[in-house]
């Protein structure tokens, strides 16, 4: 294996109680990429997302993070081990200010708190503007951005996001796109799914189309843009 693959999903089924959602579903993401999960509605691609955080257990395959087995995990000691997880919805407290949303973000962590969201601040200016501000006054954007900064307290190698557009004017999806691919530059590894597939791709590295519970495609961003099955089948063409 040429590539250093940070997280690993490897023959995975997962599901709801008794549901089977995922199928001999297989991915990865190496190093340092952003890999995006496209696909239609019900496909199972925050299903993938909470069964690498440990909310799922895998019910065969293997979840493995720098090759090392972690599923069936609990997600804070998943956590621990360097994958941050920013969820779709209720990703900030809306009640707590945004300093207090980052301290909230690094409960887990035995020192450098300060530092590290010290760091954050001077990275995401609209958070350090706005530092005593409850997040509810947040516009929809500017909260993503508190919800990535907060998994980013952790210090992970590797970022589930999911859906980080959901609900977003195109504009502002934009903006949040561009952070996405700051979090990026500085070395964390993103597995984001995403329902703008093109958009999602256009900052990908990779790409894998999920389609009821298993990959279909997998290949570079710019080769599944390509692709006119990948086209006419789930990206709207
Ligand atoms: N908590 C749950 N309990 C039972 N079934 C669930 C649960 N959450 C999701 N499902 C089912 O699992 C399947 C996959 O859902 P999932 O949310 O992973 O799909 P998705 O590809 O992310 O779709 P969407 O884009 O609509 O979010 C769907 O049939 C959904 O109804």
């Amino acid at each position: 294996m040429s590539e250093n693959r940070v997280l690993e999903l490897a023959d995975v089924d997962s599901g709801y109680g008794d549901v089977q959602v995922l199928t001999d579903l297989s991915l990865h993401v190496n190093e340092n990429e952003i890999v995006c999960l496209i696909g239609p509605n019900g496909a199972g691609k925050s299903t993938v997302l909470k069964t690498a955080f440990g909310l799922l257990s895998p019910w065969t395959g293997s979840v493995t993070y720098h090759g090392d087995q972690i599923g069936g995990m609990a997600p804070e000691d998943i956590v621990r081990e360097g994958i941050g997880y920013v969820p779709q919805t209720d990703n900030v407290f809306g009640s707590l200010t945004i300093d207090e949303n980052l301290r909230m973000g690094g409960v887990a962590r035995e020192s450098g708190l300060d530092r590290v969201i010290g760091d954050l601040y001077d990275q995401f200016a609209l958070l350090d503007e706005r530092r005593k501000s409850k997040a509810r006054t947040l516009s929809g954007g500017q909260r993503q951005v508190l919800a990535f900064a907060r998994a980013l307290v952790m210090e992970p190698d590797v970022l589930l996001i999911d859906e980080p557009s959901a609900g977003l004017a195109p504009n502002t999806a934009d903006e949040v796109f561009e952070h996405v691919q700051a979090v990026n530059d500085l070395d964390t590894a993103i597995l984001m799914v995403e329902q703008n597939a093109k958009k999602g791709l256009g900052i990908s590295d990779r790409g894998y189309v999920l389609d009821q519970g298993t990959v279909r495609f997998e290949d570079a961003a710019d080769g599944l843009l390509d692709n006119e099955e990948v086209s006419k089948l789930y990206l709207g063409a």
